[in-house]
């Protein structure tokens, strides 16, 4: 298989309806390890993301995996902030992604279990995904993208408004994906959590990365003021 990064972005841009959302952006994502995205409310971080996945239109510029679109494509995927259930079970929400891919039914079930169990899910395969609390969801929503087995995941703020057992969770699952060669690339508005999970972190104000390094230096060593000033808790404008 070939190699999807780096993954090279170039003076892209994404405009709707006369208003920048995100761009223009230059960056080089590496293979390996966890990329927090951090930033105010409104900064570009979701625009970001999605333009990265492929799922925004591009008004300029490129966003250039190592591998043909089609194959990146293939590889990636990607969990919202509120998860869309298929209204069945726990076990057809997981089975269904396999069946897309034309995996055999007793080992999409097979496949579907595990990661059930793996999602701390295993006793509620049988209920509706719909009356699933919000953690429960969630954990579905990434058994559901991790169970395809992606190279890369995308995550757009996965434990908004989730408690603290259910967040820890979700982290471990997480750390568990990249420690597996999962490329993770997430953004979140917990300072808590960017420190847990990142190896580097990309700083977006006003839809341009800001700045962009590995998270120890960040954290301990913000270059610019108005980083420094978000994680002061200050007011970022
Ligand atoms: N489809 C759209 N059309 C017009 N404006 C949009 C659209 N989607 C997002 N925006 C605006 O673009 C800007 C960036 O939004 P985005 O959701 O990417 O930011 P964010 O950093 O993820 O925000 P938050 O932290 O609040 O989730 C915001 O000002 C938002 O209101």
């Amino acid at each position: 298989m070939s190699d999807l990064f780096p993954l090279q972005v170039s003076d892209a841009q994404v405009r709707r309806r006369g208003k920048v959302l995100v761009g223009p952006v230059d960056l080089t994502l590496q293979a390996g390890g966890v990329t927090i995205v951090i930033g105010p409310n409104g900064s570009g971080k979701t625009s970001l993301l999605k333009m990265l996945h492929g799922i925004l239109r591009l008004n300029r510029g490129v966003v250039k995996w190592a591998c043909t679109t089609d194959e990146a494509q293939k590889r990636q995927a990607f969990v919202f902030q509120t998860p869309v259930m298929l209204r069945r079970t726990v076990l057809e929400n997981l089975v269904y992604p396999l069946r897309l891919l034309k995996v055999p039914k007793t080992e999409a079930h097979q496949r579907a279990g595990d990661w059930a169990g793996r999602v701390g899910l295993g006793d509620a395969l049988r209920r509706q995904a719909t009356v699933l609390s919000g953690g429960e969801r969630q954990k579905l929503a990434m058994a559901r993208a991790l169970i395809r087995d992606p190279d890369v995941l995308f995550l757009d703020e996965p434990c908004a408004s989730l408690d603290g057992r259910a967040m820890r969770e979700i982290e471990t699952i997480l750390q568990n994906a990249a420690a597996s060669g999962t490329r993770i690339i997430m953004s979140t508005h917990d300072m808590g959590q960017a420190r847990r999970l990142a190896d580097e972190v990309l700083f977006i104000l006003h839809g341009k990365v800001h700045e962009f390094g590995p998270a120890a230096g960040f954290f301990d060593t913000a270059e610019t003021p108005q980083a420094r000033a978000f994680l002061n808790g200050d007011i970022v404008e």
